[in-house]
């Protein structure tokens, strides 16, 4: 077995020796450019293994994916909770965000890969600013994401303007540093901070630019009746008169959907992206109705939302809470068992992301978590799905890889006391400029 400095630093090919892949043991294959080239008894053939990792007493799974978040949020967990949305953000969140720096998106940003790291998320999907910053988090950390800036013009046309502008900066700076990890999305926030012009310029630039679109959607029931009264019709039909609704749009949240939405959602090939955990804790008040949703075929993923409404981001819990939400909400026991909740976090979300197929499959990238099934909340072990939603969180991680490169092992991520000491200050001086401002 490898070591674990030589684990870190070491570039090509891993051999992880005898894990358990859908209970069967198995080693698994991975080459120099990061894809699964074998499982099972053709793996150690397959290649002439640079690093051999012990998977003995672990279960593979595919990577996590995050598919709604924001994650330089991680600096202001804890800051506002137990309060109505709208109040939440207009009297809390934004007026601390309009004292952030890139260097504090930069370290929060750090945070949360390396929460979602330990929790064995390999990708997420994140809706900020300062987003270059956040870039260089994620290409430090190794992780893959979609990165949006998030677009909010207020129905001003000058704010308008400059929203442009800065998308079109990120999108720019994203393809410049061509790391095949990190792609560009365009980010317009909501209905209710984005004007039609703002949501058409976003749906046409995504097309022109051949990305995808990271958008809210129906969070609430007064998103809805302040859309109708305003624009005639419901969040779902104006996003899709401007053209925001494609196969590579994720729509977070998607709470207070009818049928006819769902319908509409699914026909245009629309991610949703559930976060169960961010809904409670503002009390939205009416679960995502994931039936229908799955009934006309939309993706739906999970997200965890940001830091200041969830407050981490251990996709475990989300999947927990989802499949519990939905049982709860919508009075059915059958609905969103442990499989479905697995195929969320990990095929739904690569499949929204566009990041493969989000299986350990030949062919595939090489995303994989090693959970410990060893731990109490793996013992028994009659179904590794049930004991992964329901009992287990990201505690029971072990071993990350995303694209080959090893991420995490043995629960040591390169870097962790430094990361938390300088998300620990970045929060520190963002509320105390804020202070001395007011
Ligand atoms: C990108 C913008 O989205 C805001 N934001 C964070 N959480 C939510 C939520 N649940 N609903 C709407 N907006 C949210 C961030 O605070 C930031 O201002
Ligand atoms: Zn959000």
């Amino acid at each position: 077995m490898t070591d674990l400095d030589d684990i870190f630093t070491a570039r090509g090919s891993v051999l992880i020796a005898g894990a358990s892949i859908n209970g069967s043991t198995a080693d698994i294959a991975i080459d120099e450019t990061g894809t699964i080239a074998a499982i099972g008894e053709d793996a150690r053939r397959a290649i002439d293994a640079d690093i051999v990792i012990d998977g003995s007493d672990r279960l593979a799974v595919p990577g996590l994916v995050n598919t709604h978040t924001h994650a330089a949020m991680t600096l202001l967990r804890g800051y506002a909770d137990d309060m109505l949305l709208q109040e939440w953000l207009s009297q809390k969140i934004w007026p601390l965000e309009a004292h952030l720096t890139g260097d504090d998106v930069y370290a929060g940003t750090k945070l949360a890969c390396l929460e979602m790291i330990k929790s064995g998320t390999v990708a997420f999907n994140d809706m900020y600013f300062f987003m270059d910053r956040a870039a260089a988090a994620v290409d430090d950390m190794g992780m893959r994401a979609t990165l949006a800036y998030g677009f909010i013009d207020l129905g001003m046309e000058e704010k308008r303007e400059a929203e442009i502008k800065a998308t079109e900066a990120l999108v720019d700076h994203i393809r410049s540093l061509n790391n095949p990890r990190i792609q560009a999305a365009v980010g317009p926030h909501s209905v209710y901070t984005v004007s039609p012009e703002g949501l058409s310029w976003c749906a046409e630039y995504a097309k022109e630019q051949g990305i995808g679109i990271h958008v809210h959607l129906s969070e609430t029931e007064k998103e809805v009746t302040d859309c109708v009264a305003q624009f005639g019709k419901r969040p779902t039909y104006l996003l899709d008169e401007y053209g925001c609704l494609t196969p590579r749009t994720v729509a977070a949240h998607c709470c207070w959907l009818d049928e006819a939405e769902c319908r509409l959602l699914g026909e245009r090939g629309v991610s949703a992206s559930h976060n169960p955990a961010s809904n409670m804790k503002l009390a939205v008040n009416r679960a995502m109705p994931y039936h229908w949703l799955k009934q006309y075929g939309a993706n739906v993923a999970l997200g965890t939302d940001g830091c200041s409404s969830n407050n981490n981001l251990d996709i475990f819990e989300e999947m927990k809470f989802a499949a519990l939400l939905q049982k709860f909400a919508w009075n059915s026991p059958t609905l969103l068992p442990a499989g479905e909740a697995v195929m969320m976090a990990t095929a739904a979300g690569a499949r929204a992301l566009g990041i493969g197929p989000g299986t350990l499959t030949v062919g595939a990238p090489a995303d994989i978590v090693l959970l410990d099934a060893r731990a109490v909340c793996n013992t028994p072990l009659y179904n590794p799905d049930s004991n992964i939603v329901y009992a287990c969180n990201g505690g029971a991680v072990m071993t990350v890889l995303c694209g080959g490169r090893v991420l995490m092992h043995e629960r040591t991520v390169p870097g962790e006391e430094e990361i938390i000491q300088e998300a620990a200050a970045a929060a520190r001086s963002l509320i105390e400029r804020a202070k001395n401002s007011a």
